[in-house]
């Protein structure tokens, strides 16, 4: 049996797809790296609606890439294995030993895990890492760091070949090195590289806060480069938020038009993003209009 309040659901989605069609105009043929985070890959329920997000992306034109990460999950596999992990600045100190853990997990269990749940959504989503068609060449980004590495050339035509055959391309932060090393990348670092590289309309880091946050602790919702700096150099964006706003300035730097740091646990949270105007988490650019 219907009901009233059925009818004002529908007349309500009925005004959000009306309200959206502006947005859908504007991302037509748009480039859009999704980087979805090892702390915002949820449930399995959450992971399908992240897929399913991704799924109505690209059936309205949106070109989608997703880049991962999964420190979680390589931190719990090393745990299992019994090998010891540290971090110096955000980063892993990342031996050969710890080398063959990161590769297994980001590329084995996690990649497959998206490129599972997308297909599962009617997708056709491709898994690869930044090795492949030597997409991302690294130089080591620190001794110290051990086979962590900092992307150098990024060449992301296998990219550009996949969405014009119809497909979704999932990337793991692995790359290349000069001497046939496999070099370990930060998510972050590596959906910076690649949505520079393609000169991305928008960069999504999807992550477990809803957006970067003032003194105060509120959401800014919109913020330049400039307004970034002052709250680095004021100790307000710190840890984990640091290597995320660096990626974003570095992003604007190359080329892309926008970044944005939002919560991807939220549920549709790059729909809402794209294609409303309402919005979520902290969009960073330029120039705030
Ligand atoms: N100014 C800030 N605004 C929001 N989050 C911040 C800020 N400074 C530090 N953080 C921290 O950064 C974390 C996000 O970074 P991280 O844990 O590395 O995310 P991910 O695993 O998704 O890459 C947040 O959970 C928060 O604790
Ligand atoms: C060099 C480095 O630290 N690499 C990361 C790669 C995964 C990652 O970045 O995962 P999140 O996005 O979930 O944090 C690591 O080994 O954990």
């Amino acid at each position: 049996m219907k009901t009233q309040s059925m009818n004002r659901d529908w007349i309500a989605t009925a005004r959000t797809l009306s309200e959206a069609l502006p947005y859908l105009k504007r991302y037509v043929g748009a480039t859009v790296v999704i980087k979805l985070g090892g702390h915002a890959m949820g449930s399995d329920e959450g992971m399908a609606s992240f897929a399913r997000d991704v799924v109505l992306m690209n059936l309205v034109g949106v070109h989608p890439v997703v880049v991962h990460g999964g420190g979680p999950m390589i931190n719990d596999m090393l745990k299992r294995l019994g090998v010891e992990s540290q971090f110096i600045r955000g980063k892993r100190v990342t031996d050969a030993a710890t080398m063959e853990v990161v590769e297994m997990v980001l590329s084995g269990t996690v990649n497959k895990r998206i490129v599972q749940a997308i297909n599962a959504q009617g997708g056709r989503a491709v898994g690869l890492s930044g090795k492949d068609a030597n997409m991302i060449v690294c130089d080591p980004t620190d001794p110290e760091l051990g086979l962590v590495g900092d992307p150098v050339e990024v060449t992301p035509d296998v990219i550009r070949q996949l969405h014009e055959d119809g497909y979704i391309p999932v990337v793991a932060p692995l790359g290349a090195g000069r001497e046939g090393e496999t070099f370990n990348i930060n998510g972050d670092t590596a959906a910076g590289a690649i949505a520079a590289a393609l000169k991305a309309d928008r960069l999504l880091l999807l992550t477990d806060v809803s957006g970067v946050k003032n003194a105060e602790g509120e959401v800014m919702t919109q913020l330049t480069p400039e307004n970034v700096k002052e709250l680095t150099d004021s100790g307000v964006i710190a840890g984990g938020m640091i290597p995320k706003t660096q990626t974003a300035l570095d992003a604007i730097a190359g080329g892309v038009r926008a970044v944005v740091i939002l919560d991807g646990r939220a549920p549709n949270a790059t729909l809402l993003e794209l294609f409303t105007d309402h919005g979520a988490g902290s969009l960073i650019r330029r120039e705030v209009k």
